[in-house]
């Protein structure tokens, strides 16, 4: 039986989205990568796969793979987009559900202005929880890379993330500096690698070089681990503006051991079905 999906954004992040709420969908790793691919397939960021409920105090589970076929358990422009398609599919009328991922579970909030409101859980910032190979936490971790010395802030949001302060976003090594950093030994699992720039005290900017997809347009979890890193650093408020080149969230922090509130739209662009994939 052929496979329908639906196509959708977060700020430009964009995904494949599946129900196998009904049926399951055991895609193969070269199935991920094909229905990922922008000329030989669909084309997306990552794939969102919508599976019936693990636990009773769940509504939804929520598997997450990237472009090259890895899976994750965080995804936070998804999680926005999972919940207008549950809402849109009829899976689900309420407007707050509970999603489990392989790491994290999420409360996500329709919300009358079409936003979608998430609670992505508190960070994490034991290295054993990153997962990153380091004696001990560090507010600041250095790491001797290419002849220089680079300082950045790592923490989990229910996958790896490591943040770098720059001057000007706009010449900042993204494209270099972010695959070498995120496939270093001290990222077991690898990491998405942030690459932010203060603009005041309620805004910063933000590029990230995501594992398993490469830059993208945005990153819900890694627009939290900014804002986060960026508190603990105490270079901005609670209340944060991160401003990614597809468009721009609004993130709120209380604090250590409080979870982050990532709020910002989603969008559906169109569906179809995958003609070579039966089962
Ligand atoms: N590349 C990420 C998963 C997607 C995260 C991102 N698209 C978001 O919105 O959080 C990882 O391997 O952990």
């Amino acid at each position: 039986m052929r496979q329908s999906f639906t196509k959708m954004h977060g700020l430009g992040n964009d995904f494949v989205v599946i129900d196998a709420t009904r049926r399951p969908f055991v895609p193969s790793a070269d199935d991920l990568r094909r229905i990922a691919d922008r000329r030989f397939g669909v084309g997306c960021d990552q794939i969102l796969v919508v599976e019936p409920a693990s636990a009773p105090d769940i509504d939804f589970d929520y598997r997450i793979y990237n472009a090259d076929g890895s899976e994750s358990g965080q995804c936070g422009n998804g999680a926005r987009c999972l919940a207008r398609f549950v809402r849109d599919k009829k899976l689900s009328e309420r407007d707050t559900i509970r999603v489990r991922t392989q790491s994290s579970v999420l409360v996500l909030q329709l919300l009358a202005d079409g936003q979608v409101r998430v609670d992505m859980g508190a960070p994490r910032f034991e290295p054993a929880d990153i997962p990153m190979l380091a004696t001990q936490r560090e507010t600041r971790y250095r790491h001797e890379l290419d002849g220089a010395t680079l300082e950045f802030g790592a923490l989990s949001m229910g996958n790896p993330h490591a943040v770098i302060l720059v001057d000007d976003l706009d010449t900042a090594p993204v494209r270099t500096l972010g695959p070498r950093l995120q496939t270093q030994a001290i990222f077991p699992q690898q990491a998405n690698v942030g690459f932010m720039q203060i603009v005041d005290r309620d805004t910063l900017r933000l590029r990230v070089y995501e594992r398993g997809a490469g830059e993208t347009l945005a990153c819900g979890s890694g627009a939290c681990a900014a804002a986060v890193i960026a508190r603990l650093w105490d270079r901005v408020g609670k209340a944060v503006t991160v401003q990614l080149p597809g468009g721009s969230l609004q993130i709120e922090w209380d604090g250590e051991g409080q979870p982050v509130f990532m709020t910002g739209p989603a969008s559906t662009v169109f569906t179809g079905d995958l003609e070579w994939f039966n089962q």
